[in-house]
């Protein structure tokens, strides 16, 4: 099978990541890159890490580009783009993975409270999965369009799955995660926020009035255990890393209820997420350059908090990684098909 592949938005983070993901995988075949500031450049040219990868491939303007000749087209561009641009797409039968929000809340107005757009796409949103693999990828398998996760929800969530799944924490009680991003996680565009000045030897918390990740994670966790979303208490910081995430998750659990047990049990046959043994400090080195979520929990609960802990690196599981791996799902392949690789160190 060779699977032709579409990228919009490739000079981001997030598409270059695509690009050093797909180019050793067995079934892709990239044939149209795109990007407006740098139509007709070589992509070779531009990133001299994919030298001897890409060789022929030149960046395309996204009007000129032929995305319908794609069999799969990932959206790597801001919010507000894809719901504009995927439409005409899906309906010439090309199948959507898009890596911003635009489809992530099946509550449009909820979307629109959020996001500074009105959707212009709704019919869509009510069409496309939730790319979370790890809970969805019997629906995902089907899906023409799906909507690859956010980094935050993506670390939170996880952990949380198998214990909302036995509704096992305690009703009124808050879930709090405190999250700390890489600042690879606000993309490559300019911006004095993520200058080396400002971000370096400096950490802060931000979105403390509510992030838009909220509400996507709020979904999911409402989804397998209703309400228990609307207790959680997420507050993202930004660290001076380039890549990596780390969700500190704090949660009440009804007695009798072991979450190292739960959390083990569901992921035993993953390849993607790793539960460490009770008591380890997963570290977002440990993650690196890899499709993986490292998740341990911490023992010694006080009045039944339990604290668990959760890495990925944002740019792969927290996106470019979790959006191969849903490519995977709907082509019926290994899910870690082209994913396996070992983190970097140091
Ligand atoms: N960075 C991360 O860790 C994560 C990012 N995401 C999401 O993934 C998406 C991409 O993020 P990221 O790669 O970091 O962003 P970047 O800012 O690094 O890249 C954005 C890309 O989109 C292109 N682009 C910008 N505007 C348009 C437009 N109007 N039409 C077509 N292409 C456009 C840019 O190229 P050009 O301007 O030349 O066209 C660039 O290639 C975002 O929605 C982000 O929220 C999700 C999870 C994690
Ligand atoms: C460090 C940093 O700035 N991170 C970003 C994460 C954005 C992201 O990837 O989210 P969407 O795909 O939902 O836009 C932020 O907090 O806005």
């Amino acid at each position: 099978m060779s699977i032709k592949i579409g990228i919009v938005g490739a000079t981001g983070y997030t598409g270059v990541e695509l690009l050093r993901l797909l180019a050793h995988h067995p079934e892709a075949e990239i044939i149209s890159v795109t990007s407006r500031n740098e139509a007709e450049i070589k992509l070779s040219e531009y990133f001299p890490s994919l030298r001897g990868q890409y060789d022929d491939l030149v960046f395309q303007h996204p009007e000129q580009a032929c995305l319908k000749d794609c069999d799969v087209v990932f959206f790597a561009t801001p919010n507000g783009i894809a719901m504009q641009e995927a439409p005409p797409l899906l309906a010439q039968g090309v199948k959507v993975i898009d890596l911003s929000a635009d489809y992530r809340i099946k509550d449009v107005s909820l979307w629109q409270q959020w996001y500074p757009f009105t959707h212009s796409s709704p019919e869509w949103v009510a069409e496309a999965v939730y790319g979370l693999c790890e809970l969805n990828r019997r629906t995902i398998a089907n899906a023409q369009l799906v909507a690859n996760p956010g980094c935050y929800p993506t670390c939170v969530s996880l952990p949380l799955i198998p214990l909302l799944q036995k509704q096992c924490l305690i009703d009124n009680q808050p879930v709090i995660a405190d999250c700390k991003s890489g600042v690879s996680g606000a993309g490559r565009k300019a911006s004095s926020s993520n200058l080396y000045a400002e971000c370096s030897d400096n950490f802060k918390a931000y979105g403390i009035s509510g992030h838009r990740h909220l509400p996507e994670i709020r979904q999911t966790l409402n989804h397998l255990h209703p309400q228990m979303g609307n207790n959680l208490v997420f507050v993202p910081h930004l660290t001076p890393l380039i890549r990596g995430m780390h969700a500190t998750i704090y949660v009440q659990l009804k007695n009798g209820y072991n979450p190292a047990e739960l959390i083990d049990e569901y992921y035993c046959d993953s390849q993607v997420v790793d539960v460490m043994p009770v008591g380890s400090t997963p570290e977002t080195r440990s993650v690196r350059g890899a499709n993986l979520c490292r998740i341990s929990v911490q023992p010694a609960p006080e009045n039944n908090t339990w604290i668990i802990l959760s890495v990925i690196d944002n740019l792969v599981k927290g996106a470019a990684g979790q959006a191969v791996q849903n490519m995977n799902i709907m082509y019926g392949l290994d899910e870690s098909c082209g994913l396996t690789f070992v983190p970097l160190l140091p």
